[in-house]
Parts: C-alpha cells; structure tokens; sequence
C-alpha cells in the first residue's frame, strides 16, 4: 500500500476558518489583534515565511508590521525595536525571525520581550511553563506538527490520547524554537521521546535512533538528510524543514524542499507530509491564532481574561478535541 501524504494545505484551511471566527468576534468586542514581526537580515526561509505571515494577517482582518533591521544591526537596535513594539498596544504578538545574526544575542532579544506578547513562547517564562506542560503560549511550528498528527490520528481511526501512549516519538533537531518544544509536547501527550541532534549524527548514531519511531519529527534544517534507511515500515514521518536549493529542471530557480527525501520516505511510510504544503501552513495559521489569543488576553474588553493559564492547558492549544 502506498504512504499517506498528510495535507498540511487542507488541515490548516480547516484550522483557517476557526481563527476566522475568533477574530470576528473580538472584532464584535472592538478588539483587532496586531501582529509585528522583526527581520534582521536576509535569510530566505525567514523571507518565505515572513511573506505568508503578512498575506495572511491582511486575509484575517489583523494589523501587521514588520520591522525590518539590516544584517550589520546591532543587538541595540533590535533591543530598541523589541521595546517600541512592547509599548505599542496595537501590537499584541511579537514574532522575532530567525536566524538573527551572530552578534546578536537570541537569549537577550528574547527576554526583552513582553511575555504576553510572546506568541511563540521563547520568553524564558514562557518556554519555562510549556516545559512545564503548562503552556500560555504553544509555539506554533511544534503546535502544526501536533496540529496534523492528532488530525491525521483521527482521520485513520485512531484514539491520539491512547497511541501516544503507546508509541515513540524521535525528535530529530533540538532547537530552542522546533525541536525541545516538539519534544515537550510530546512529553505532554505521554509518549516515550527521543531527542537526537547534530551530535547524535556525527556520532554516526543517528539512524539507530531514528527506525525506533512510530512518529518522526524532523527539524534538521538538512535537504534529504533522512531516506529509507532511517526509517521503519509503517512510520509517520512529520518534515519541519524548509530548505532552498536550485530547482533541478534548472532555469536559475530556488526551490524549498524538506529535510526528507520525499519518495524514498514514501516507499516505507504508512504517511508523511510533503513539503510544501505540509507543516509549513499551518504554522502560518497557528501564529495567528496565537496572536488572537494575546489580543483577547490583554484587553480588558472580555471577561475572564487570563494572564496566566489557569485549568489544565490544552497542550496542543485546544483543537485536538474534535
Ligand atoms: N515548516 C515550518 O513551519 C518551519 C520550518 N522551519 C525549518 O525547520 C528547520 C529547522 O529549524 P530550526 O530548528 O529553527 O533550525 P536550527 O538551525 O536552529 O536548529 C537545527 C537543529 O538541528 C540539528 N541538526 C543539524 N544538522 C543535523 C544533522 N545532520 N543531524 C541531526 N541533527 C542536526 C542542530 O543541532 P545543533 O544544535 O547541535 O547544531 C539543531 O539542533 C529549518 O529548515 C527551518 O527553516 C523552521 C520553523 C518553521
Ligand atoms: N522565529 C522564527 N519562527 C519560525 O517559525 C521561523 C523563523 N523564525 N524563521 C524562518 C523559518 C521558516 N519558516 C517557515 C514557515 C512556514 C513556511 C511555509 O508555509 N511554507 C510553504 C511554502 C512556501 C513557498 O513555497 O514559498 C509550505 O511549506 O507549504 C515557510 C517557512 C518559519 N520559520
């Protein structure tokens, strides 16, 4: 039987139309939540997805910035843009791209951020409570690859709560932003979780780990870096990575490919996600609707709102329970 090829395209469509009506009725309650972004640099998967953050903030009705910094920025001046967007209450999510450049700090931009404004939880309160399980913020590229395992889970007949629990997931890629986030998340589910980065690679231990997965999540970075021969029979396989590299028909083009090579993937899988059209949308959604959720959060125009998470959180941000 052929692999399953999970559309990201569809499943954040259907994700879409929620976040759609969340805006719709803050707006009824006055409220239009703002999205700022900071770009530092050049980089062409930041650009990519800094183009469908806009697109999508002006299909939803939501404010937008971007504030674009040069690649000789200084820490200083992203530090000042990070604070005007801190004071600026129609920005309600701040969403700093990566990478930045050397001589800025990550840890330093991060933690001048508001905490409420952290959309993708890299404020260390933030990153603190979803190591925790107790997320105000789930980060929105680990949320998309839970966002579609626990939908195509569904789809195929399956109980998410019970295979979780029942099955390993392998992390390949340990950033601060991808990797650890998806291995919390995964922690949360109750699954047994292996986290493997450029280490466990070089070591040339990688794949031992790695055909141990009934669910492979890689975040990488590295075009093709898993084929077959990392994989067993039957796995579902979930490709973060967004790579450029010159389009094969030639013509001069970039194309974006995922850290899986594809078909070979395919030949053992019981279902993967392309790239594009995997994970890729639904991250675009997921930061809107966390957007959203700050901007309900801190106006004072809805009742209940909620400075920190109060009942047991829904880890994978409430939409798993359909
Ligand atoms: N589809 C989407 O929605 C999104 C896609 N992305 C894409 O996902 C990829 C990863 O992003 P991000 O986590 O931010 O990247 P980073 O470069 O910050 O992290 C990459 C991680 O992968 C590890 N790694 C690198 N090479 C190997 C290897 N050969 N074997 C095993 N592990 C390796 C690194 O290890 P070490 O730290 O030790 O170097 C690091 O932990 C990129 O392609 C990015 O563009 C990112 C966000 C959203
Ligand atoms: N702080 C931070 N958080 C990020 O999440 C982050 C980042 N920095 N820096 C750059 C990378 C890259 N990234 C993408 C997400 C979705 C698509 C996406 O939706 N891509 C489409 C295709 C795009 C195309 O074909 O042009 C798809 O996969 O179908 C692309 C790229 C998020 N990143």
């Amino acid at each position: 039987m052929g692999a399953r090829v999970i559309d990201g395209r569809a499943l954040a469509e259907e994700l879409k139309l929620r976040v759609i009506s969340e805006v719709e009725e803050l707006a009824a309650g006055g409220v239009r939540p703002g999205l700022a972004t900071v770009f530092v640099g050049e980089d062409y998967a930041a650009r990519a997805y800094e183009r469908r953050v806009r697109k999508l903030a002006g299909e939803l009705g939501c404010r937008y910035t971007c504030e674009r910094l040069p690649e000789e920025a200084e820490e200083a001046d992203v530090l000042a843009v990070v604070g005007k967007l801190n004071a600026d209450p129609r920005v309600s999510g701040i969403l700093v791209l990566r990478p930045l450049p050397e001589r800025v700090s990550e840890p330093a931009v991060y933690r001048m951020l508001d905490p409420l404004k952290d959309i993708e939880a890299v404020h260390p309160v933030n990153a603190g409570l979803l190591a925790l399980g107790r997320p105000r913020y789930v980060p929105s590229t680990p949320a998309a690859c839970f966002y579609l395992l626990d939908r195509y889970l569904k789809l195929s007949g399956r109980d998410p709560e019970e295979y979780y629990r029942s099955s390993t997931v392998v992390v390949v890629g340990r950033s601060n932003n991808v990797g650890k986030p998806a291995v919390s998340l995964g922690f949360a589910r109750g699954a047994t979780v292996i986290s493997c980065d450029v280490n466990t690679y070089r070591a040339g231990r990688l794949r031992e780990q790695t055909v141990r997965a009934d669910v492979l999540i890689v975040a990488a970075g590295v075009a093709g870096l898993i084929d077959e021969s990392y994989v067993r029979e039957g796995v579902i396989a979930v490709d973060v990575g967004i790579n450029p590299v010159a389009d094969p028909e030639g013509g001069g083009r970039t194309i974006l490919v995922g850290d899986l090579d594809f078909q070979s993937v395919a030949r053992k899988a019981e279902a993967l996600t392309p790239v594009p059209g995997g994970v890729g949308p639904i991250t675009d959604v997921w930061l809107l609707k966390n957007t959203a959720a700050a901007a309900r959060w801190s106006s004072s125009r809805f009742p209940g709102r909620r400075w920190l998470p109060v009942a047991a959180p829904a880890i994978s941000g409430g939409y798993e329970e359909q």
